[in-house]
């Protein structure tokens, strides 16, 4: 028998029973579900990764739909519980779904829903913070005056390095790398060379227009090259931000080879996903290279660090936040909310996840479709035709 786990229960009368494995902000996406018959139940236990014996606690004999987060392991066991509960329908609150085993849900008929589109800006945002705040020093600087440390003006007090003019690398151009580098490139002037399997062409185009923009008004213009290899991005960037999926072909993609391929005073960012990097030979190379500095959202073990990483000046560290505007996490939940609701209520998936704006209109009932699932083609799932 599973332990009892606390909820608070919305629309107790409710035909469809979806489960949230945590509260999530904003209300919307609470009335979206009790406004069309869900029965909602929000876990309200206190620690914040739930484990598979809770999250099978939480689902028990009877659920149409799960929302869940990227700190949970959803594989086998819990596709297959869901699936006994008569459930067809997972959303992450996220875009990422690495802790989600697509093949599992496949097998037992479960759609997997994600939310792009809505993070996109905000995430790559705060990967431009994180590039300013490495590249100009900003945190050990404000440390360095909370400490009582600053007694005047001197030349080399928190020297760093100015960004227009250098060359920014993205690894990973899809919504958010190309978002970074709009941001990048237009805010500090900086040129473009990036790493992804596919042409980011609307980027190229982006970049190619900027610059002649530049020129005509008598500046020099910001360039653009496509790296045939993610070493040639390692190589020739001074600021280098990663921004892939996280899979087989991306895990350790920063491995101690390539970090020596890059240089000396380079920045390195990392938003996507920790084990993108090998934590342990980042310290090695922080340690080895004080000149050498990272802006990371996202760590290899979350919650924790890999040993000597807090003790590097030359790193900034933040708790995976790229994606938290009130916004921004508010129209993850509708999101995640409306594809399990879609999906319990039979309605098709909307046909390009990259345009979502039509789901996050508070002043509109949203579109009768799934706004993104994952699974969508080798579920058979149709496709909305709006
Ligand atoms: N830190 C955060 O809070 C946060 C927020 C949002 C997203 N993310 C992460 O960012 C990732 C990207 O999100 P997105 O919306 O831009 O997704 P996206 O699918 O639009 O972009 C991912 C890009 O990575 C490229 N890619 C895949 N494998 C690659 C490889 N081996 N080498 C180079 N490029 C490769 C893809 O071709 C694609 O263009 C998510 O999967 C998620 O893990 C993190
Ligand atoms: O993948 C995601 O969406 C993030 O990591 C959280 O916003």
């Amino acid at each position: 028998m599973a332990k009892p786990i606390s909820i608070e229960v919305w629309n107790p009368s409710g035909k469809y029973r979806v489960v949230s494995t945590k509260s999530m902000p904003g209300t919307r996406w609470i009335r979206l579900l009790t406004d069309n018959d869900c029965r909602l139940e929000i876990c309200t236990e206190t620690k914040t990764i739930l484990s598979v014996d809770d999250i099978l606690a939480l689902i028990g004999d009877h659920c149409h739909g799960v929302i869940g987060q990227l700190t949970e392991d959803w594989g086998e066991v819990l596709f297959s519980a869901l699936k006994r509960a008569g459930g067809t329908a997972f959303s992450n609150m996220a875009v990422g779904y690495n802790n989600v085993d697509v093949d599992a849900a496949n097998r037992n008929g479960i759609a997997i829903g994600n939310t792009p589109g809505v993070l996109t800006e905000t995430t790559a945002e705060l990967a431009a913070s994180l590039s300013v705040a490495a590249a100009r020093r900003i945190v050990e600087a404000d440390q360095f005056m909370r400490a009582g440390l600053y007694d005047g003006w001197l030349p080399h007090l928190f020297v760093g390095n100015l960004l227009k003019g250098q060359t920014v690398g993205v690894i990973g151009a899809g919504r958010i790398g190309s978002a970074y580098a709009r941001m990048m490139i237009e805010g500090f002037k900086m040129n473009l060379i990036y790493f992804d399997l596919y042409q980011s062409t609307r980027l190229e185009k982006f970049v190619t227009a900027y610059g002649q923009f530049l020129k005509a008004n008598g500046e020099p213009p910001v360039t653009w090259k496509r790296a045939s290899s993610m070493e040639e991005v390692l190589r020739e960037a001074d600021v280098i931000s990663l921004h892939p999926v996280l899979d087989k072909t991306t895990y350790h993609l920063i491995n101690p080879e390539r970090l020596a391929m890059m240089k000396k005073e380079a920045v390195l960012v990392n938003a996507s996903r920790g084990p993108v990097i090998d934590e342990v030979a980042l310290v090695e190379h922080l340690k080895a290279n004080p000149m050498f500095r990272v802006g990371l959202d996202v760590f290899e073990d979350e919650p924790y660090m890999k040993p000597g990483l807090a003790e590097m000046k030359n790193a900034v560290v933040v708790p995976h936040i790229a994606s938290a505007s009130k916004w921004t996490r508010e129209g993850m939940a509708t999101l995640a909310a409306l594809n399990v609701l879609g999906k319990i209520k039979g309605y098709p998936v909307w046909g390009n996840p990259n345009a979502v704006e039509p789901f996050l209109d508070e002043n509109a009932t949203p579109p009768p479709a799934c706004p993104s699932i994952v699974n969508s083609k080798q579920l058979g799932l149709p496709s909305s035709k709006l």
